[in-house]
């Protein structure tokens, strides 16, 4: 459903994408891991023509992404690191945003309520504003958002930052349960490997603007790469890690 071919992109004299390869499949969820500053924002970015990359190419349903990126935001939805909720709205307004370019206020206000449900969000949140929230009620919010326009493609950008680790669970679970129920393929960018156990089918390390390991969640444990093995593990040795080959 979405390949990435050989895209490469560096800012000045630093490679921060190089010759990356993605294929993800239909309702498959795929979880980016690596280190800070190792390029997964920058891939992101990349994917939602918000960078140019200067080489290689993005293929939505098997056409280029940049020649048909009006369809793919039809059909894309993103849940921010920060929920990103506009402070000036109410809860119900930022839910809708994009269903009101469209459709009836009363509408877009039944299906913001629809899916405020959804995330375990009551009608009384509907008219508060975002400051009157919690954080985990925010991500929350910001996850109705995200499916409110019933979209085929989610991404997930950090989403348990600033999270407890009981409500960090908790939006994890509401994640990969939201993307079983509507079959939507789902890209995760993330630190946190509890986000990758409870959300991948597939997980993806990038290190230093590469590819290092690909392969099955179930796979991970068991896998043969160090650097990951690391990262699992949580241990620091970003100085000694030997380089991508
Ligand atoms: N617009 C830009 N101009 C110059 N350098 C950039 C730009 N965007 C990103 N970079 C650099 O690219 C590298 C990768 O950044 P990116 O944000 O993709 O990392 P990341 O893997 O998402 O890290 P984190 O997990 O900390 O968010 C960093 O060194 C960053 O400084």
């Amino acid at each position: 459903m979405l390949a990435v071919r050989g895209l490469s992109k560096a800012f000045g004299q630093k490679q921060v994408l190089d010759s990356v390869d993605l294929d993800l499949a239909e309702g498959e969820s795929l979880v980016v891991i690596g280190g800070s500053g190792t390029g997964k924002s920058v891939l992101l970015r990349c994917i939602l023509g918000l960078e140019v990359p200067d080489a290689g190419e993005i293929l939505w349903r098997g056409r280029p992404l940049a020649q048909h990126r009006a369809d793919f935001m039809d059909d894309f939805g993103m849940l921010f690191q920060n929920a990103a909720l506009f402070d000036s709205l109410p809860v119900w307004r930022n839910v809708a945003f994009r269903l009101l370019r469209h459709m009836p206020k009363a509408r877009a206000r039944a299906i913001a309520i629809e899916k405020l449900a959804r995330v375990g969000l009551g009608p009384e949140v509907a008219d508060l504003y975002p400051a009157e929230l919690s954080g985990g009620m925010r991500k929350r919010a910001g996850l109705a958002r995200a499916i409110a326009a019933d979209p085929r493609v989610i991404f997930f950008d950090e989403p348990t930052t600033g999270l407890d680790p009981i409500r960090a669970a908790a939006i994890n679970a509401l994640i990969r349960s939201i993307v079983d129920e509507t079959g939507a393929t789902a890209i995760t960018i993330t630190h946190d490997m509890s986000s990758v156990r409870a959300i991948a089918d597939r997980v993806a390390l990038l290190d230093r603007g590469r590819l290092r390991w690909q392969g099955p969640v179930s796979e991970i444990d068991r896998a043969g790469d160090d650097y990951l093995r690391d990262f699992i593990a949580g241990r620091a040795r970003p100085m000694a890690r030997v380089p991508a080959s």
